[in-house]
């Protein structure tokens, strides 16, 4: 049954991330979209020790059905869902490198990662940084609108990541590649970086499509 599958693939994930360093204490949250609504984290719960039953389920309007109280990126992951009917999954990570690149002043802020490997072309793609909001702020949710149906991935300012996927794997795989290149990004700082050259990045997008 596609509900009970999505909650144990939620928590799965969630301890996997967790357990690999990606977000720390009860940062980040995880969200999927059902036929009727979304599942989505409880807030201040730890990804490392979530539990199938008490994952909050959303009506398709964001109205609580059921389970804990929702995290207070509701407003967030709504923003992704609308702007990309394609996205089944939304995943906010306060992940250490990608967080670290959200907080530098001279990150391009509409492309917060130079295209250094392909697996980050293919899987993520180009990543705005999103001006800061508070934490829980439902003002994110105009600004992720404005950007997310061209983006599935973006960066918030002085905040850290969030990624959409077309599946719960997809978002999850997408999120760790941010990261990865996150920290490929910092550790080859100040040396003579190759970036991919423009026409291998737009047979990339064309042939792989992100
Ligand atoms: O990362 C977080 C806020 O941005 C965590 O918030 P929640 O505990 O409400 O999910
Ligand atoms: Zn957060």
């Amino acid at each position: 049954m596609e509900e009970s599958r999505l909650r144990d693939d939620i928590c799965r994930w969630g301890a996997s991330l967790f357990n690999r360093g990606y977000t720390a204490g009860s940062s980040g949250n995880l969200s999927a979209r059902l036929p009727d609504g979304f599942l989505v984290t409880p807030t201040n719960s730890c990804l490392g020790f979530l539990e199938p039953s008490r994952l909050t389920k959303l009506d398709t309007a964001g109205r609580l059905v059921s389970g804990d109280p929702p995290t207070k990126e509701v407003p967030l992951h709504m923003a992704f869902y609308e702007a990309r009917p394609e996205a089944g999954a939304v995943v906010h990570l306060h992940s250490t490198f990608a967080t670290a690149l959200s907080c530098l002043a001279d990150t391009d802020p509409e492309d917060a990662l130079p295209p250094i490997t392909p697996y980050m072309v293919m899987r993520v793609g180009r990543v705005p940084v999103i001006p800061y909001t508070h934490p829980g702020s439902a003002d994110v949710k105009p600004l992720i609108l404005a950007r997310a149906a061209e983006h599935p991935a973006v960066l918030l300012a002085n905040h850290g990541p969030v990624v959409s996927g077309k599946s719960f794997e997809a978002a999850v795989f997408a999120a760790e590649e941010l990261e990865e290149t996150a920290k490929l990004v910092l550790l080859t700082r100040g040396l003579p970086q190759r970036h991919l050259p423009s026409d291998v990045v737009s047979e990339l997008r064309r042939r792989f499509g992100s």
